[in-house]
């Protein structure tokens, strides 16, 4: 037990089970040379022969290992904490990693691509699956029909170790077919869903107890990419923190809660980087304390921007913890000085010791309380805590497919659950009669009534509340959806708003989802209450990162 750390991990929300972690300053060293584009990604340092270019199940096990003392086994396991294997890449998470196959057993391989053999040491264990730390591609992957290979060299400089993008060493256009399969596998896995064109079977459904694949297929469209897939966010949330005296904000570093100073993102819009600098610089000037996040102490805890391209409104909010920000006057009028594009500057108040961003208490320190934006010709006011969609770009083309899939004649009534700042609702309220939108964060519906009136919509109303709470209200009241859309955070929707969406029966819903696990779950709860999904098109909101949005239309059976 002398090199390892028997330590509990945890899967997720898995259950929890005894790996064994092969202690980091103990891993074994090589001096395999990492191929270029994957070596700073990895970090691998390694020093051993390795024998490249083993194939097939019998040779994925290389033999030469190091030191065969620093090994150590799990029963049933067919790999040993230490050991260097050649691994097959048959898929990958969400974030990014390569999941390897080694005879049978699964290992979780940061960097490694679907479809590469590559080379790794392994550097934990669990019953169920374990870690590897790549260390050189065996076998590249190219793209049968243009013959360009899929790993590219990422064009970020601090990729290795900001972990904010998780594809920018895979081609473009294999993140969307990627994504697209990411949605097609957790419909067929999780929904049990037959997907058009996918030979894999759904499988039998405990309620229905018949194949699912005996009824009509579901289609799932290529995803919807971005012409230029770079500098798209209009938001950024930048963690403040000190290093070695010296107030910085960033990121944290992967894996860890230190927080690395970074003045570029190749994903956000040029406009917010200046305001952030802007910011820092201010608060260095004034010796504003930068929140330290283990003893609690010290000011500002974020800096958050937005800028609106279509107005150039850009915004910026302080979250600070305590109310008294020294020279607070001085701040923003440096920021002003260095930013004149600036129309807001708020605080946010957030004390309490939570990873959580924002606090309860927002107030106005200089100029307007919202910036406007626009999108598909309707003006919104964006409030700081209000969600709006970071990429306005792809974000037209995502409400044009909801309201697409809702299919309104003008005559229809229309439920938005977990409406934001009433961005979908408006689009919807243009073909419908009449459109509800419910949202829990009051100021968003302070802004989605604002938004109603800035665009003279007046068959829009809207309602502060959990969404699974308001729809029966609604129901009792005699509101008789012919169409529900539902636009829920990463944890999907709550499973009493479902059940009241099947008891209110609509003809049609639409479910966009930024969680394809979520997504698959409820649509296989619609399924079983008389729903069927009829198409998926998958949408990229955020290139480059592991995540993928999904518009989703359903009709009744
Ligand atoms: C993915 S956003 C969608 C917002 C909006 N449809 C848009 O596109 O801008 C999810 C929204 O659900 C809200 N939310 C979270 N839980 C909720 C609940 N139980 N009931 C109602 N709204 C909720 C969040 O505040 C957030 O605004």
């Amino acid at each position: 037990m002398r090199i390892l750390d028997l330590a509990r991990a945890s899967a997720g929300h898995r259950r929890r089970a005894w790996r064994i972690v092969l202690s980091e300053k103990r891993r074994p060293e090589s001096g395999v040379d990492v191929m270029s584009g994957v070596k700073s990604r990895l970090n691998g340092k390694s020093n051993g022969r390795s024998k490249a270019g083993s194939n097939g199940r019998s040779n994925t096990r290389a033999s030469e290992n190091s030191r065969e003392n620093e090994r150590t086994t799990l029963k049933g396991v067919p790999v040993s904490a230490g050991e260097r294997v050649t691994c097959e890449i048959v898929g990958l998470t969400h974030d990014g990693e390569g999941v390897g196959r080694v005879d049978g057993y699964t290992l979780f391989v940061r960097g490694a691509l679907p479809g590469e053999l590559v080379q790794a040491v392994v550097i934990s264990i669990g019953k169920s699956f374990g870690k590897a730390r790549m260390e050189k591609v065996v076998r590249e992957i190219v793209d049968g029909g243009s013959e360009t290979a899929i790993r590219v060299e990422p064009p970020c400089p601090i990729y290795d170790s900001c972990g904010g993008c998780q594809l920018q060493h895979m081609d473009y256009a294999a993140q969307l077919r990627w994504k697209r399969q990411h949605v097609v596998d957790n419909l067929t896995r999780i929904g049990k869903l037959s997907v058009q064109g996918e030979t894999r079977l759904a499988g039998k459904t405990e309620e229905s107890g018949s194949m699912e694949s005996a009824r009509p297929a579901v289609i799932v469209h290529p995803t919807i990419g971005m012409s230029d897939p770079w500098r798209y966010r209009n938001k950024a949330q930048v963690p403040i923190g000190v290093v070695a005296d010296r107030l910085v904000g960033g990121f944290y570093e992967m894996g860890s809660n230190d927080i690395v100073e970074m003045d570029s993102c190749l994903i956000q819009q040029e406009e917010n980087e200046e305001l952030v600098r802007a910011v820092k610089e201010a608060a260095r000037l004034l010796a504003i304390s930068a929140y330290n996040r283990e003893t609690g102490r010290g000011l500002l805890r974020h800096v958050v921007v937005r800028h609106a391209r279509t107005t150039g409104h850009r915004m910026v909010v302080l979250v600070t913890n305590g109310r008294d920000i020294p020279h607070g006057l001085e701040l923003v009028s440096l920021i002003r000085e260095s930013v004149p594009g600036v129309v807001s500057i708020c605080q946010n108040v957030n004390t309490a010791i939570t990873p959580v961003v924002f606090g309860e208490e927002t107030r106005v320190l200089w100029g307007e309380e919202v910036i406007y934006d626009e999108i598909g010709g309707i003006q919104f006011a964006i409030s700081p805590r209000s969600f709006f969609q970071v990429n306005p770009e792809q974000t037209v083309k995502l409400y044009g497919k909801a309201v697409e899939y809702a299919a309104l004649t003008g005559e229809e009534t229309v439920v938005d659950a977990y409406c934001g700042a009433g961005t979908i609702s408006l689009f919807l309220a243009r073909h419908a009669a009449r459109v509800y939108g419910v949202e829990i964060v009051p100021e968003a519906i302070e802004d989605a009534r604002r938004n109603a009136v800035l665009n003279g919509i007046r068959n829009a109303e809207f309602a502060v509340g959990p969404a699974e709470v308001v729809m029966p209200k609604w129901q009792r009241e005699g509101v008789s959806p012919d169409v529900i859309v539902v636009d829920p955070p990463r944890k999907g929707c709550d499973p009493r708003l479902l059940e009241t969406m099947l008891e209110l029966r609509p003809e049609r819903i639409v479910y966009v989802s930024c969680n394809p696990s979520t997504l698959a779950r409820d649509l296989r709860l619609l399924e079983n209450g008389g729903y069927r999904t009829v198409e998926v098109q998958p949408v990229d909101m955020f290139p480059h990162t592991g995540h993928v949005e999904c518009c989703v239309s359903l009709v009744r059976k």
